[in-house]
């Protein structure tokens, strides 16, 4: 049985199926769930719960943060409305005043069972810096988040689905959840 992915975000579908690679058969649903304030794994935790609520069944989401070190790790999840709000050239300006313009790019997964179910978290990090924009702007901040020389939107998609914050979270998730289907063949 395909798992069923709750998303509003397209690049998100694009990049995790890429990342998957057809490991584990996916659907996908176009909800944009109310998000509360706090740390990523509680938002997290809570767009699962209610992901699992309206599709009364097993969903996957997941949460994207950036973290500015200087900023003490804001905008963190917040970092949608940042964008949105002063683009990729503002949230450099955000940094102006700082020597330090290392940032951490966040990604969580949460996985429920279904309703009541308490969700299974899954994160990744990758570390480095904001810069001003470089490479088409594809995909959110790629353009400002530098990694070992490259900006995301400068990277190939296949190297930066094999090194991301996102890549990073779904091994783990990948190999909790084809251990858990492997248990349930086991008792069914
Ligand atoms: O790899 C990435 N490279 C560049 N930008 C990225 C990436 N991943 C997320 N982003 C952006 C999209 C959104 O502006 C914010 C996360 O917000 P976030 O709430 O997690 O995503 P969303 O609302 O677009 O979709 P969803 O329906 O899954 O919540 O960071
Ligand atoms: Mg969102």
């Amino acid at each position: 049985m395909a798992l069923l992915f709750v998303t509003g975000n397209a690049n998100k579908i694009a990049e995790v199926r890429a990342i998957l690679a057809g490991a584990i058969a996916l659907e996908t649903r176009a909800l944009d769930i109310p998000e509360i304030q706090g740390p990523s794994e509680e938002i997290a935790l809570d767009k699962a719960r209610r992901a699992a609520d309206i599709v009364n069944g097993p969903v996957l989401i997941e949460d994207s943060s950036l973290e500015m070190n200087a900023l003490n790790g804001l905008p963190g999840p917040y970092i949608k409305p940042f964008l949105e709000t002063l683009g990729n050239q503002g949230l450099n300006t955000l940094l102006a005043g700082f020597d330090d313009k290392s940032a951490t790019a966040v990604c969580t997964f949460a996985f429920s069972e279904g309703r009541g179910c308490e969700p299974v978290l899954f994160q990744g990090r990758l570390e480095g810096r904001i810069v001003p924009p470089r490479g088409p702007p594809r995909f959110g901040w790629e353009p400002i988040f530098e990694y070992q020389g490259e900006t995301l939107a400068e990277m190939e998609m296949n190297k930066k689905n094999g090194l991301s914050h996102r890549y990073r979270a779904l091994v783990k998730f990948q190999q909790w959840f084809q251990g858990s289907q492997q248990v349930r063949d086991i008792e069914n």
